[in-house]
């Protein structure tokens, strides 16, 4: 009898056991599900730029996200859509810190003219310092006599100097395109040693060493999905 009771009691605590254990695994596997749906919905930028306690060690602060980089980008795009509708377009962008803006901007464009074509130059007046040289090397990556009948839009990440888009003005003017313009993410304009305005701009830029979304320092950060500025002590002594 007591043997009966006892284990008729072990049975009842054993089932209000089992019901705790699986109430409490149903919901840490619904927990889990959450989780795992969050990270498949979100896309990689915002997982990264979700959580600011992720920033790598030389990264001061972001200062425009990946959605609001993402915003900026199809803004331009429509803009850009409306003002060239009906024109044949080319789009280069300025290697090697344009490269993500150029894809991007070419994805958003491509939605209203499918017809749109993309090149590519590369520019370079940094090397591995933080203030321009001033000489500015060009390499294009075609002959630029095919873009005769093409209205053309230079892709930049930012415009600090000015020396860079100065030159590649008179590089593409030679060329013969029907227009040359210019879209620039990130404009900084108290930085400018020759005058230069551009025809789009994303956003004017606090005077910072900024890198991410393209732009270097010293070939670092270029593929971080936000714009960020660098720490001082990071590009100290490197002339910014
Ligand atoms: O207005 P400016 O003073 O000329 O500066 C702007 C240019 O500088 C950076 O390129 P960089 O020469 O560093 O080469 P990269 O694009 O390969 O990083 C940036 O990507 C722009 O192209
Ligand atoms: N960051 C990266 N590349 C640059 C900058 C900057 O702030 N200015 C000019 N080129």
């Amino acid at each position: 009898m007591l043997a009966s009771r006892l284990e008729s009691g072990l049975v009842k605590a054993g089932a209000a056991t089992i019901r705790k254990i699986s109430v409490h695994k149903a919901s840490q596997l619904a927990a889990v599900q959450r989780n795992v749906r969050a990270l498949v919905t979100a896309s990689p930028i915002e997982a990264v730029s979700s959580n600011s306690s992720k920033l790598p060690a030389d990264i001061k602060s972001v200062l425009f996200t990946a959605d609001e980089v993402r915003d900026k980008v199809a803004e331009l795009g429509q803009q850009i859509c409306k003002d060239y509708k009906g024109k044949k377009l080319a789009i280069i962008g300025v290697l090697n810190g344009a490269f993500i803006f150029t894809a991007d901007l070419a994805r958003e464009i491509s939605k209203e003219l499918p017809d749109v074509q993309v090149d590519f130059l590369r520019a370079s007046s940094y090397g591995t310092a933080s203030e321009s040289s001033g000489q500015v090397a060009v390499q294009t990556t075609s002959d630029l006599g095919r873009w005769e009948e093409f209205h053309i839009l230079l892709v930049e990440d930012i415009i600090d100097s000015g020396h860079t888009l100065a030159r590649l003005g008179k590089v593409l003017s030679a060329a013969g395109a029907q227009s040359v313009k210019v879209v620039a993410l990130l404009d900084k304009k108290g930085r400018r040693r020759v005058e230069f305005f551009p025809d789009y701009c994303g956003w004017e830029c606090p005077n910072e060493f900024v890198v991410g979304y393209g732009l270097d320092f010293d070939e670092r950060f270029r593929c971080l999905p936000y714009v960020a500025a660098l720490k001082e002590e990071a590009y100290a002594g490197s002339g910014h």
